[in-house]
């Protein structure tokens, strides 16, 4: 399928994602094209309805506790929001993304698009509260300005800008729906049981959970019913309302399609959440790493059984050979190993660091680089070795600045087979050890296997 279309958005993202579009789903996306549309397509024409997206940003996170509002949190080192924004960008089919931000946070929401450079992004002015927020975005849509690159979309996407995880595929489930019946959004199933307590804080009733769901984003609504039901809707549902598919219901008298969504739609409310999120983000860029060695016979063999332990400990890891490094970093790898076996210098592991710099690969994630050393004992004495190798701690400074993450490993190198085999082992569980941790206490040291 053709970028542009959905299913066809950018590289790939990390993580559990949309690699081309199940037929169930491409069906549900030809039925969302109108006859003439299709037809349009079909010429090679016009394809799909514009679709935009509206995200309130404009909270102060109370629940968090913390002093700064939590879409700017960082987690590994880059402001939640970004992660949003990352999710939202890379469906190639969402035209436009406003974003609602209060004027105090205004420039600081620039230079986060600025630095993360993120792509297709207007901003508005926050209100008070999130339906004031997000009717901002919508009138920005809706009223378009002689200068301005928006326009009004056909359908339009409502997501929290502290709900990272959300995929292509949900997104164009409730689009498809929401084509079809005006409204839709993500649903969940319920996790505790909603009881109602009367006024003397005793429990009245409780409500049966399995009748029940818990309502998540993303939401999408055909754009003239949601922002009619915005200018219809009281004050009171603006100041006090939480609930955008209640708003189609309640004005537009739009029943809503409930879709089901993925656990890791969750909002980010308190601060265990960001640590969790932090957690599925380090797992979701763990996942591949590539080995960089020479083919040299000495070099292989040892290379090879590193290789073979680092598959064992990371589990359903890929394991790639460096020698088509623009490849990998195409795929968005962002885990290194560099194993040097003859040389206690660091000119291979300089030579991938030069690469690295060049791809930007480092903008979104930390890169974590390992620079893999052997101890033979025989070819360098020791003492000389290990001077050359505390270079690595400069090294690291300076590559820390754009954002990769440098360590050094000694694996002792006995001409004993199985205890080599045992430092191999020792060696890829650090490996597999730093790659899982992300740790940036650990930047610059040189650990022994
Ligand atoms: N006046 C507001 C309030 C909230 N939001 C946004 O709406 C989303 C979901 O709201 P919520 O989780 O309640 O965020 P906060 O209001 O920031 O959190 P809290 O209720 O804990 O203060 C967030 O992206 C938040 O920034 C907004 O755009 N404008
Ligand atoms: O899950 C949602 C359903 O639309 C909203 O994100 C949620 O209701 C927002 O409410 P609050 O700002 O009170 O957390």
């Amino acid at each position: 399928m053709e970028s542009g279309t959905p299913g066809g958005s950018g590289p790939a993202e990390p993580g559990p994602r949309l690699r081309g579009l199940g037929g169930a789903l491409q069906a549900a996306w030809a039925s969302l094209l109108s006859g003439a549309q299709a037809q349009a397509q079909a010429e090679g024409g016009c394809c799909a309805p514009a679709v935009a997206a509206v995200l309130p940003a404009g909270g102060s996170g109370e629940r968090m506790g913390v002093p700064t509002p939590k879409q700017f949190c960082p987690i590994l080192e880059r402001p939640l929001i970004s992660y949003t924004l990352q999710a939202l960008e890379r469906v190639r089919w969402i035209k436009d993304i406003v974003v609602a931000v209060t004027g105090g946070n205004m420039e600081a929401m620039k230079g986060i698009i600025q630095r993360y450079q993120h792509k297709r992004i207007s901003l508005v002015e926050a209100g008070v509260t999130r339906h004031r927020s997000i009717f901002n975005g919508l009138k920005a849509l809706a009223e378009s300005q002689p200068n301005s690159r928006l326009s009004r979309p056909e359908v339009v996407i409502i997501h929290d800008a502290v709900r990272p995880f959300v995929e292509e595929d949900v997104l164009l489930k409730v689009v498809t729906a929401a084509k079809e019946h005006g409204a839709a959004g993500a649903i969940r199933p319920l996790v505790s049981t909603v009881i109602s307590p009367s006024s003397d804080g005793c429990l009245d009733h409780s409500l049966d959970r399995t009748k029940h769901r818990a309502s998540e984003m993303p939401q999408a609504f055909l754009f003239d019913v949601i922002y009619e039901a915005y200018q219809q809707c009281s004050d009171y549902d603006l100041e006090f309302g939480t609930e955008c598919l209640q708003l189609a219901l309640k004005y537009c008298h739009v029943k809503a399609k409930l879709v089901e969504g993925s656990p890791d739609l969750w909002k980010v409310t308190y601060k265990r959440d960001l640590y969790a999120a932090e957690s599925i983000i380090k797992e979701r860029i763990s996942q591949q790493m590539c080995v960089v060695m020479d083919t040299k016979e000495d070099e292989e063999h040892v290379g090879r059984c590193l290789e073979e332990m680092l598959k064992n400990e990371l589990n359903h890891v890929k394991v790639m050979s460096g020698r088509d490094l623009q490849q990998v970093i195409l795929e968005q790898c962002y885990n290194f190993v560099c194993v040097n076996v003859m040389t206690s210098d660091f000119e291979k592991t300089q030579k991938l660091l030069n690469v690295l710099d060049e791809s930007n690969l480092s903008i979104l994630y930390p890169v974590v680089v390992i620079s893999v050393h052997f101890l033979d004992n025989k070819s360098i004495p020791f003492g000389r070795k290990m001077e050359d190798l505390m270079q690595i701690k400069e090294l690291a400074r300076e590559v820390k600045k754009r954002n990769i993450l440098l360590c050094g490993l000694l694996i002792y190198y006995p001409q004993d087979e199985q205890k080599l085999q045992e430092s191999l082992r020792q060696g890829a569980t650090i490996i597999a050890t730093l790659i899982k941790e992300r740790d940036s206490g650990l930047i610059g040291q040189l650990l022994i296997a």
